[in-house]
């Protein structure tokens, strides 16, 4: 089926289902363009993702639907944190929630587990550090307030009790606290409809991902139009309380059907073999592509085998030079499923002149480097590292608390810079950004881990470290952790536009220093036939890609395309 056997100005509840690349965040910016005649004055649409870079991704599209003013006016984004902190914020009072607590980072809670865990070393420290958080999520589940988390969690270990004693002692806040205090207060008729009279229509990308929680904030947001688009086959967030079963359940006895979309706009027939054969035992079929014959020999997909991690990272580098130097404007996404398989992959780059981007580091991110070096102008070029934190903040919306702790991370490696350029401006002046802030993905290479890639395409996809024990990860024991990661592995594959490499390494270094050889991935077999190139074949197809080639724009892409 395709977007245009769907009505999207239809009134109601809308529910597609669909695999990767089919156009579902494409479609929402298309239903936010139908919907908006329907806005009665002072309406707007509410947009819900879970991250920065899910965040740029859905903003870009509405930007190339609805243009700059009309995106402005009637369509506000938020992350789920920020929307919960907002709601905390501007109604905490009714339910006694303190609007003025101290708003979290991504470290605030493992600071405060930190004390807790004295003592303790090595496989014991982190077992008790995964049950603390664990039973902490468990206990804010809910729309519960504080003396029933704390009589929840009095049944489990006493470092959890204590943890969560002492925060409601601070008054400070943790991410699963924003999202039960908003549960909470929308469950206040009043302020409910506060919410769905402002809102009259929301969309939701990424539907799987959704704790029940979460879908019971976005559903209270706004009552009459409700757009939820999502493939629980790349459901991967099932360690941070994802219930993607219980969600389209319910979903689906909101709307009725659910529509599917089934032809790919997004990657090549080389490619989606590979996707195939993965996506097969988890139910899943071969996908059509929308233009067969618009791919450079339709594309590649490729494997590679190397002595050490140290030689598949120099292939990598090696590779994506040869692309660029064809292919300026391409970009290429080197994902890890794990950050620990990514170190002689981040040394190989950082030696070379490639243009890259570390996804972890805030201060490769254009848009936060941006600000800090706006916030440093108006300080005058020079200023002290907390003043220019001060300053940057100064403009945030203060519910927009996941770029605020991107700017905590940020100035905190800007700390690490000064000691070597000597001040705060030397230090702003040395980054290196794309040229432009309102490309979500620029030119060139990007480095990356599984789960942050969700949602976001490359022209070309590296996936080293195709062994047991990463992919899947040694974490993954059960039956169904070993499934997720096999979603882990679709959501990898399924970024790639053009080509995608899969490489391992014959031989690793553990973090005791001890060489070891890890088996292949329990997929290499399943890939094995859609990998119809090796190293050699896949550097010969690129150097067979003209250099001066056509740039093919479809209609809604914003990404070009090699085209045959
Ligand atoms: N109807 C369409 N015509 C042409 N191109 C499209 C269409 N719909 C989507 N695309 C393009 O296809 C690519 C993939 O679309 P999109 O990201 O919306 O897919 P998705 O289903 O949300 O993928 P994922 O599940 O991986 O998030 C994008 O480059 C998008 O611009």
């Amino acid at each position: 089926m395709s977007e245009a056997t769907i009505d999207l100005s239809a009134v109601g509840n809308l529910l597609v289902i669909a695999p990767p690349g089919c156009g579902k965040t494409e479609l929402l910016a298309r239903r936010a363009e139908a919907i908006i005649p329907m806005l009665m004055p002072n309406q707007r649409i509410l947009a819900l993702t879970f991250s920065n870079k899910a965040k740029a991704n859905l903003n870009s599209r509405l930007l190339s639907v609805l243009g700059t003013e009309r995106k402005r006016r009637y369509v506000s984004v938020h992350n789920f944190h920020g929307h919960a902190a907002e709601i905390v914020r501007s109604h905490g009072w009714t339910a006694g929630i303190d609007p003025l607590g101290a708003m979290p980072d991504k470290h605030t809670q493992a600071v405060a587990v930190e004390p807790f865990l004295e003592g303790l070393a090595g496989d014991a420290y982190y077992a008790m550090k995964d049950r603390i958080e664990e039973e902490l999520r468990e206990a804010k589940r809910g729309a519960w307030n504080d003396q029933e988390v704390l009589d929840r969690l009095s049944d489990g270990d006493a470092r959890s009790l204590a943890v969560e004693t002492a925060r409601q002692a601070n008054g400070t806040y943790f991410y699963d606290d924003l999202l039960r205090h908003s549960q909470r207060l929308l469950r206040v008729p009043e302020i409910a409809r506060l919410y769905q009279s402002h809102y009259a229509a929301v969309l939701v990308d990424e539907f799987q991902d959704l704790s029940p929680q979460q879908l019971e904030i976005a559903l209270r947001s706004s009552s009459k139009s409700r757009t939820f688009v999502g493939d629980p086959m790349q459901g991967i967030y099932s360690w941070t309380g994802a219930k993607p079963v219980h969600v389209e359940r319910v979903l689906r006895l909101i709307t009725g059907e659910a529509h599917g979309l089934g032809v790919s706009y997004r990657s090549s027939p080389a490619v989606l073999q590979v996707l195939a054969a993965v996506a097969r035992p988890l139910g899943g079929q071969l996908l059509d592509p929308h233009d067969p014959d618009g791919w450079f020999e339709g594309g590649i997909a490729a494997g590679g085998m190397y002595p050490t991690a140290e030689a598949e990272a120099n292939f990598v580098l090696h590779a994506s030079a040869e692309i660029l130097a064809r292919r300026p404007n391409d970009t290429i996404g080197v994902i890890c499923r794990n950050g620990w398989r990514r170190k002689q992959i981040d040394s190989a780059f950082a030696e070379s002149d490639l243009p890259c981007i570390r996804w972890d580091l805030t201060v490769d991110d254009a848009r936060i480097v941006e600000m800090l070096q706006d916030a440093a102008a108006r300080l005058g070029g020079n200023p002290e590292l907390q003043a220019l934190s001060a300053e940057a903040r100064r403009v945030l919306d203060p519910s927009d608390i996941d770029t605020s702790a991107e700017l905590t991370d940020a100035v905190a490696q800007i700390e690490g810079l000064v000691e070597q350029s000597g001040s705060v401006g030397a230090a702003l002046a040395q980054l290196r950004v794309s040229n432009d802030v309102s490309e979500v993905i620029s030119p060139g290479v990007h480095l990356l881990n599984a789960h942050t890639g969700k949602g976001q395409q490359f022209d070309w996809v590296f996936i080293p470290g195709f062994e047991h024990g990463n992919i899947p990860s040694y974490k993954a024991k059960k039956a169904a952790d070993i499934e997720e990661e096999q979603r882990v592995l679709l959501v990898m594959l399924s970024r790639a536009r053009h080509g995608v490499v899969l490489t391992r390494a014959n031989k690793l270094v553990s973090k005791a220093g001890n060489s070891y050889s890890p088996s292949q991935s329990r997929w290499a077999v399943t890939v094995r036939d859609a990998l119809r190139a090796n190293s050699a074949e896949f550097l010969a197809h690129v150097s067979r890609i003209p250099v001066e080639c056509e740039v093919a724009q479809s209609e809604v892409s914003t990404h070009a395309r090699i085209v045959g």
